[in-house]
């Protein structure tokens, strides 16, 4: 099987992250990539890293130079995935990086991103319970948010056990790749090196109604949901630290086997052994999860903590993870499950 695939934003970082796994998947002949002010430009020039490809020339985002394509990335600010999405023909399989299609309920989609509701796509996170089976022959397919992949990989098997209260608190780090490619004044070098800082405080961030939206789903009743994002001087990477009080009668061996139970059969995540802990530089470059889970027997707590790629399983990987779900492939085609050491 050859399919042909566009990548609308290729001169960003998540387009960027794309390209690079794209070009080592056995299926894919790439079509257009396409930029906005980039237009013109080759892709060497936006990423070096990727030397086989340097030559190519980025076209305009229009639908012209999209269609006549099998697949169609859109790795767009938010707010531009739905106009072209839209007019893209039906068959044609459409994974969008961005928010556009995450939500289901246009009130929240409103209230976090000020703008009108484009439509609800299946959520590209297959380990989430019942979520693989909507990918399956996908054409339309919503990657989730960075933040909201890793809290919900961290705490959804507790939730879908009955074993956690509905209340989570989450604080993830991210490494400053999460924010694109574009200048913003707080990204700089100098205020980023050496120097940790929280945003988005007190339930501001808007990946709060997505982690609510998965966390929800998985425990079949409403979660509330405070999340601290905190910038991190890392090109990339997230760790979240979640917790959530216990049910009465929760053990550390009930707590594992739910975690094993989810997650045994799952290629991308990885359950480590007992008093590992999960680091960033262990999924780096890779299409995988590190998990692990504790009880904290005298706060009462069920803590987890997830590290992921934001690139990566946070974005380009599990993009490329629900188009091979969508064409009927092994999960795992292209991907990398290994990271990057020391
Ligand atoms: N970075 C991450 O870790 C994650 C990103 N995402 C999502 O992926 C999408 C892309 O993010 P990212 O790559 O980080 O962002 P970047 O800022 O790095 O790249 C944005 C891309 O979109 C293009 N673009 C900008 N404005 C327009 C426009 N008006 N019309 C068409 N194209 C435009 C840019 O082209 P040009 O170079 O010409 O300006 C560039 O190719 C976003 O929706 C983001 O939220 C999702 C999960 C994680
Ligand atoms: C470090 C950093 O700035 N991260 C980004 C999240 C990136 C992501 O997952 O984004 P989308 O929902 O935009 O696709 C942020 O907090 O806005």
């Amino acid at each position: 099987m050859c399919v042909r695939a566009a990548i609308a934003g290729a001169s960003g970082y998540a387009g960027g992250e794309l390209l690079r796994l794209l070009l080592s998947h056995p299926h894919i002949e790439l079509g257009a990539l396409t930029a906005a002010s980039s237009a013109g430009t080759t892709v060497g020039e936006h990423h070096p890293h990727l030397a086989p490809i340097a030559d190519v020339v980025l076209q305009p985002t229009t639908l012209d130079v999209l269609q006549n394509h099998d697949v169609v990335f859109l790795a767009l600010p938010h707010g531009h995935s739905g106009e072209i999405a839209n007019v893209l023909p039906a068959e044609t399989i459409v994974i969008d990086c961005g928010a556009d299609f995450r939500l289901a309920d246009p009130v929240a989609w409103k209230r976090w991103y000020q703008s009108d509701h484009a439509g609800t796509w299946p959520y590209g996170l297959p380990e989430l319970p019942g979520a693989r089976k909507q990918l399956e022959k996908a054409t339309r397919i919503a990657v989730p948010g960075c933040y909201p992949t890793a809290a919900s990989l961290a705490l959804a098997p507790a939730y879908q056990a009955g074993l956690a209260e509905p209340d989570a608190v989450i604080v993830a780090a991210s490494g400053t790749s999460g924010a694109g490619k574009s200048l913003k004044p707080h990204l700089l070098g100098a205020e980023v090196m050496g120097s940790l800082s929280a945003y988005g405080v007190g339930g501001a961030h808007r990946h709060t109604p997505e982690i609510i939206q998965n966390l929800s789903q998985a425990a079949d009743e409403p979660v509330t949901v405070s999340f601290t994002p905190v910038l991190a001087p890392l090109p990339r990477g997230i760790l979240a630290t979640c917790s959530a009080l216990a049910k009465p009668g929760v053990t550390l061996q009930k707590l594992r086997e739910a975690y094993a139970d989810a997650y045994r059969e799952e290629p991308f995540v990885q359950l480590l052994p007992e008093n590992r802990w999960p680091s960033t530089a262990a999924t780096l470059g890779a299409n995988t999860a590190q998990i692990q889970v504790a009880l904290d027997e005298d706060a009462g707590r069920i803590v987890v903590v997830a590290a992921i790629d934001n690139l990566t399983k946070g974005t380009a990987g599990a993009a490329v993870q629900c188009l091979n779900l969508a064409l009927g492939l092994p999960e795992t085609t292209g991907l990398p499950m290994t990271g990057v050491a020391p």
